[in-house]
């Protein structure tokens, strides 16, 4: 008997079957062990550290209601992301409100809905938000920093550098000024700084250097202004493994080599050690999904290149289009069959560059195969569109063998739901 790729120990083509394809399947088994793993290697290890999980990478109702249930914060940047974390009944407290462009509504809900954390992102923000904020509200924020670093990823997915739209940057001007401002004002309570890198990143030279800085910040902040800071929040971009070439490092690489500067540097400058968060996204979910397709068409170019082509593409995988990211993949009702070739995956949308991945090795594929794609879990769905008119996929949980549907496939009535026509 032919044996199918299982995922988290229920079959894939089971799924495939039951659910239809395109299909997200989401291991909950997989996130609580990484939930699990930063606990233990960061958040027991060192006292007061936070984790707040970066929602923008997979973010569904469900996923909302395990977070609530861990030890970890949440972080949005937008209405429709915080809509959902509270919809799911995450406290306001344990909210970290991000985002280069906060809306006047965006940030008035987020007051009074008593956000616990908003980063504020630029000098025009951090006056609004003090008007907004007014004799009713007291805030506490946080003040991004650009720290003026590389970050060794896609340029793409690269955010500490100095020409970059995020954060205030380091040693300008305006960072100045926010800094002054937000001592002053009575109407908030600056807590202190965050930055985020970049994300993927193999190596922690980034994290390093940018702690260093934000830590003598820190420093000439308290002899300048008598003022401590409370927070430093270190962002999140730890890497992981999509393909077998890729050499992703454990958390505590990163949050221990951030760690020892903290101490070292809180020592030296005779400052109190702040309180040390954390943001990942990717790291929690990417390697906690699979997306599941049928094979349709395949077609051979003789001499060039074979074509398998799937029923799902760019619209609910944009990264291959976007950052030239690489994924690894198997046929999941040939598990096992050694007789390969060489091939490359071709999504539906009409774009010559929507292909999913190029030259992998799988058994002879035939339509009705199922492709089941590795290490889909993170910026897939929430990055999902409707291009060509497509619905999004379905997505399902997979928690202790069991299977269960937490996003239902889009209809096409659910596609014209705004169309006034
Ligand atoms: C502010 C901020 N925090 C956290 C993250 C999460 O990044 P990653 O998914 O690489 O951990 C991002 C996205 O890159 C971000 O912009
Ligand atoms: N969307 C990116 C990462 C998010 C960056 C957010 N600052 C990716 O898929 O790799």
């Amino acid at each position: 008997m032919q044996e199918n790729f299982e995922f988290c120990s229920v079959d894939s083509v089971y799924l495939a079957q039951k659910y239809s394809t395109p299909l997200y399947v989401m291991s909950q088994d997989i996130i609580e062990e990484k939930i699990d793993y930063i606990k233990v290697n960061f958040l027991d290890k060192y006292p007061r550290t936070y984790a707040y999980y970066a929602s923008k990478a997979f973010l569904t109702k469900a996923m909302a209601k395990i977070i609530k249930k861990s030890e970890m914060g949440i972080d949005v940047v937008s209405y429709g992301e915080l809509y959902t974390a509270l919809d799911a009944g995450i406290n306001p407290d344990k909210i970290m409100f991000h985002g280069n462009n906060k809306s006047k509504d965006e940030l008035e809900f987020a007051l009074e809905r008593g956000i616990g954390r908003i980063v504020v992102d630029g000098i025009s923000e951090l006056k609004l938000l003090i008007e907004l904020a007014g004799e009713r509200f007291t805030t506490k924020i946080l003040l991004r920093i650009s720290p003026n670093v590389e970050a060794h990823t896609h340029k793409y997915i690269s955010t500490g550098q100095l020409d970059s739209k995020f954060g205030l940057s380091f040693a300008s001007k305006d960072l100045d000024e926010a800094i002054e401002l937000a001592i002053k004002s009575e109407h908030i309570d600056f807590k202190g700084f965050h930055f985020h890198v970049g994300s993927q990143l193999f190596d922690n030279e980034a994290h390093v250097e940018s702690t260093k800085k934000a830590m003598e910040l820190i420093k000439e902040i308290k002899d300048k202004y008598d003022y401590e800071i409370e927070d430093l929040n270190v962002g999140g971009g730890f890497g992981v493994r999509y393909t077998a070439e890729d050499e992703p490092m454990p958390l505590e690489y990163f949050t221990d080599a951030i760690m020892e500067e903290v101490l070292a540097l809180a020592d030296k400058y005779e400052i109190t050690r702040p309180n040390i968060f954390i943001e990942p996204g990717r790291y929690i979910v990417a390697e906690a999904g699979i997306t599941l397709y049928t094979v349709g068409s395949v077609k051979n170019i003789e001499s060039v290149r074979k074509y398998i082509c799937i029923d799902g593409g760019m619209a609910d995988n944009p990264r291959p289009a976007l950052y030239q990211a690489k994924y690894s993949a198997c046929i999941a009702n040939k598990m096992y069959d050694e007789d390969t070739e060489l091939v490359t995956v071709a999504g539906k949308c009409c774009e010559s560059g929507d292909i999913l991945i190029w030259d992998i090795n799988l058994p002879k594929v035939e339509r009705g195969d199922i492709l089941a794609v590795m290490g889909t879990g993170a910026y897939n769905y929430s990055m999902s569109s409707n291009y060509n008119k497509l619905a999004k996929p379905a997505v399902v949980m997979i928690h202790d063998k069991e299977d269960r549907l937490i996003v239902q496939r889009e209809s096409y009535e659910d596609l014209l739901k705004n169309d006034l026509g």
